[in-house]
């Protein structure tokens, strides 16, 4: 049995949602926090849709559908986080935004035992530790889209970051919430950024200078190396503001060309072309 019972959610998007959702059904009290009424909606359903979908599949019981649901609550203050055991940050992938949210977390929530982790793809921890006042007890906790579905999650722990931190978090991640846990380093990218990102920026970069066409670079990889789905689908899935903002930090941190972001992917965020989540990118949905 965890001490961890209660968990809030900060970030009702793709991945808040979806964390929101694993925590609820292996049993934990959620509160999800977004800062208007309407991502709150966007994202409560979501989250509905996706436990509706689980329930018509026969991955959980209708029972089990409904427990989940009553377990989850939504806010825009994060004031109603004062008695959460563990709060895990899944805002935009933007270091200022995250700080303050950090800052604010470490003011509001009252536990002294409580654990401060954040979902972010790329920023050092230590960033965000140092910005509270109780830097041993805040760490990465990094799942992947969609996290219902994605078995792996990575931890990674700051240098501040105190073992007990760690071995509580695994312990939720592994024995509660039932997925498989590796270690990274606090360096942006970790594991799976640090191969993946590099990749999806050859293929747009591909992609931009006309040397093959969108569907043969993702039939390239699908039928050509069994990847369930080609690189410039998988960008437009992630989202190609958290692309284009993971490969900034990850650029930051190396100053090597492989993490640089190709023009074309700038300037599809600054038109709104942010993938699946808005309905356009290198495909339309
Ligand atoms: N998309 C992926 O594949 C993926 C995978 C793993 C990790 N991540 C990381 O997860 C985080 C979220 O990514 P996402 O794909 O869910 O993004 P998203 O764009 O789907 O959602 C971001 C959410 O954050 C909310 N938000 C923004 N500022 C906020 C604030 N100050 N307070 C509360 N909520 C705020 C937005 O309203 C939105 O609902 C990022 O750090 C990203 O790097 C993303």
């Amino acid at each position: 049995m965890s001490d961890i019972q209660r968990v809030g959610v900060v970030g009702a998007g793709q991945m808040g949602s979806g964390i929101a959702e694993v925590c609820a059904k292996a049993g934990l009290d959620v509160r999800v926090a977004d800062t208007t009424g309407e991502a709150l909606e966007l994202g409560r359903g979501r989250l509905t849709g996706s436990l509706a979908k689980a329930a018509e599949r026969g991955k959980i019981t209708t029972e089990e559908r409904d427990a989940a649901l009553e377990r989850l609550s939504f806010t825009t203050d994060l004031g109603e986080f004062a008695d959460r055991d563990l709060v895990i940050e899944a805002v935009v992938e933007n270091e200022r935004v995250k700080t303050d949210i950090f800052v604010v977390l470490d003011q509001v929530v009252t536990r002294p035992d409580a654990i401060l982790a954040s979902n972010t793809s790329s920023i050092p921890l230590v960033r965000l530790a140092v910005a509270t006042s109780r830097p041993e007890q805040v760490m990465g906790v990094h799942f992947f889209n969609p996290a219902p579905v994605q078995r792996l999650v990575e931890l990674i722990p700051a240098l501040t970051t105190g073992t007990d931190t760690v071995k509580r978090v695994e312990h939720l991640v592994t024995e509660v919430l039932g997925k498989h846990a590796i270690r990274a380093q606090d360096r942006s990218g970790f594991v799976v950024n640090a191969l993946l990102v590099p990749y999806l920026l050859s293929a747009i970069r591909m992609y931009e200078s006309g040397m093959a066409t969108r569907d043969d670079i993702d039939n390239g990889m699908e039928m050509g190396c069994a990847h369930p789905m080609g690189p410039l689908k998988l960008a437009d899935l992630i989202g190609l503001d958290t692309v284009a903002a993971i490969a900034e930090s990850m650029y930051a941190e190396y100053k090597e060309t492989l993490y640089a972001a190709p023009p074309v992917l700038q300037r599809m965020v600054d038109a709104g072309r942010l993938g699946r989540k808005s309905g356009a990118g290198f495909y339309t949905y």
